[in-house]
């Protein structure tokens, strides 16, 4: 089993390139089997949600070879074996296995997906797209059957606003006749980065980006090069890092728009933050005022941020409240923050965040991906040592999280632990 420890107190310095984008990561992978022909992904992340996906692709017959961050997806090979359990398991994505199956092969059984636990995560709304466009669904002993002889192009409304339905629809409907219309669609920037991917390939897509999704689908899909999108959520955890530890940091390879909802935020406390073209730039101050923040759909302020900037608030002066709009139990890492010494009380979907002068080393423990970024932030501004355990789901979504933040001057390193310590 491995920890994290962390000597806190250096102020984080230099500069560092942020990582392709996992969230667009996890659905191009499975969307390259809609192709004929093969793909290459470039820009890649280098974390354990792809290896689990790579092994997926390959359970399924794809010839797969990875190369730090590029990748080759042959899927050829690929037969629709039901995957009910297992790996699946492993990773919230794996739902768009259920879109890109369906729309290569008209059938799929997939376990229900797994990936951080904050609440209920249903996918009703993933039904919903792929019954309109004309599949049969049945959830039976944890796995989802769908089937459709012929895909149709169809009408959807989405109830909720979701990023991981709105992919997996447009995943489907690339394949199928005719067009689809996606009304209240997710606006998250890797719904850009899979559009573009699907167009290269062939499909048409409009609109994506807006609530509003149009999908021509067409029976052939051929391979094509994409390179992914940088790491919205992973720049913004450096950002916050940077801020924390009164450091000053630039970060490479960002797109500084995706970035606007954490820079609004980061300045409203008194953070300076400077905008390049594909850099930016973070230089913390002694003081931080207290702020008030609501996640909410992109662009707003994005909920996988929301846990490392409670981490962060923690100095500010004065009283926080940050509230979770999308899921209901995303404050797991409050109590590990508590342990360290803040003040932290939650109401419902409020976390109400008082100011504290000192922080101290303790041992805590990562309950998800998030809360994970979140104590190691708390443990870069904690007097003395902090072993952070759950470092499987660091492993997750953050990229080489500890050279990283090595070459900007943090003592960090990993630690094997017998069970019985
Ligand atoms: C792999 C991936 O991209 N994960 C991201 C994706 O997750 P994911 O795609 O799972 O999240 P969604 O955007 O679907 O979820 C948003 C909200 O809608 C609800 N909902 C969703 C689907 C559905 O069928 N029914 C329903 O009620 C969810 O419970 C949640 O409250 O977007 C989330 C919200 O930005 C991020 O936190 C995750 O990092
Ligand atoms: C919640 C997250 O991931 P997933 O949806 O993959 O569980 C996240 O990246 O913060």
């Amino acid at each position: 089993m491995d920890i994290l420890c962390v000597k806190g107190g250096r102020p984080l310095e230099g500069s560092i390139t942020i990582s392709g984008a996992k969230n667009s990561a996890v659905a191009l992978i499975p969307a390259a089997i809609l192709a004929d022909t093969a793909c290459v992904i470039e820009n890649l992340p280098e974390i354990n949600d792809v290896h689990v996906y790579v092994d997926i692709l390959r359970e399924l017959g794809a010839h797969v070879e990875l190369q730090q961050q590029t990748l080759y997806i042959d899927p050829t090979g690929i037969v629709p074996h039901p995957l009910p359990s297992g790996k699946v398991k492993k990773l919230r994505a794996s739902y768009y296995l259920m879109g890109a199956l369906l729309g290569r092969f008209g059938e799929a059984v997939i376990g229900l997906p797994g990936g951080c636990d904050l609440g209920p995560r249903p996918i009703d709304q993933h039904i919903k797209g792929f019954e309109a466009l004309g599949a049969s669904v049945q959830t039976k002993d944890g796995a989802l059957y769908l089937q459709a002889p012929k895909l149709k192009g169809s009408k959807i409304y989405f109830d909720v606003v979701s990023v991981g339905a709105t992919i997996n629809t447009m995943l489907a409907a690339a394949r199928a006749e005719g067009t689809t219309i996606i009304e209240n669609a997710a606006k998250e920037p890797e719904i850009i980065d899979v559009a573009t991917f699907l167009t290269s390939m062939g499909a048409v897509i409009k609109g994506a980006g807006t609530d509003l999704i149009r999908i021509r689908g067409t029976s052939r899909l051929q391979g094509c090069r994409h390179s992914i999108i940088p790491d919205r959520i992973e720049a913004g955890t450096f950002m916050i890092a940077a801020a924390a530890t009164r450091g000053n940091v630039i970060l490479d390879n960002v797109i500084p728009r995706h970035l606007e909802g954490i820079s609004a935020k980061l300045r409203e406390m008194g953070v300076e933050v400077v905008e390049a073209d594909d850099a930016i730039q973070v230089i913390g101050k002694p003081r931080y005022r207290a702020i008030d923040l609501r996640t909410a759909p992109y662009p707003g302020f994005a909920t996988d941020l929301q846990q490392p900037m409670t981490a962060l608030l923690v100095h500010a002066e004065g009283t926080s409240m940050v509230t979770d709009n999308i899921y209901t139990s995303r404050f797991r890492h409050v109590d590990e923050l508590v342990r360290l010494g803040a003040q932290i009380r939650v109401e419902g979907r409020t976390a109400i965040i008082g100011e504290v002068h000192r922080l101290e080393g303790s041992s805590v423990r990562a309950s998800d991906l998030r809360a994970g970024a979140a104590l190691v932030i708390a443990a870069l501004t904690a007097e003395g040592v902090t072993e952070i355990s759950g470092v499987e789901y660091i492993d997750r979504g953050y990229a080489k999280l500890e050279e990283k933040l090595r070459s900007l001057g943090a003592e960090i390193w990993r630690e094997k632990k017998s069970k019985f310590e």
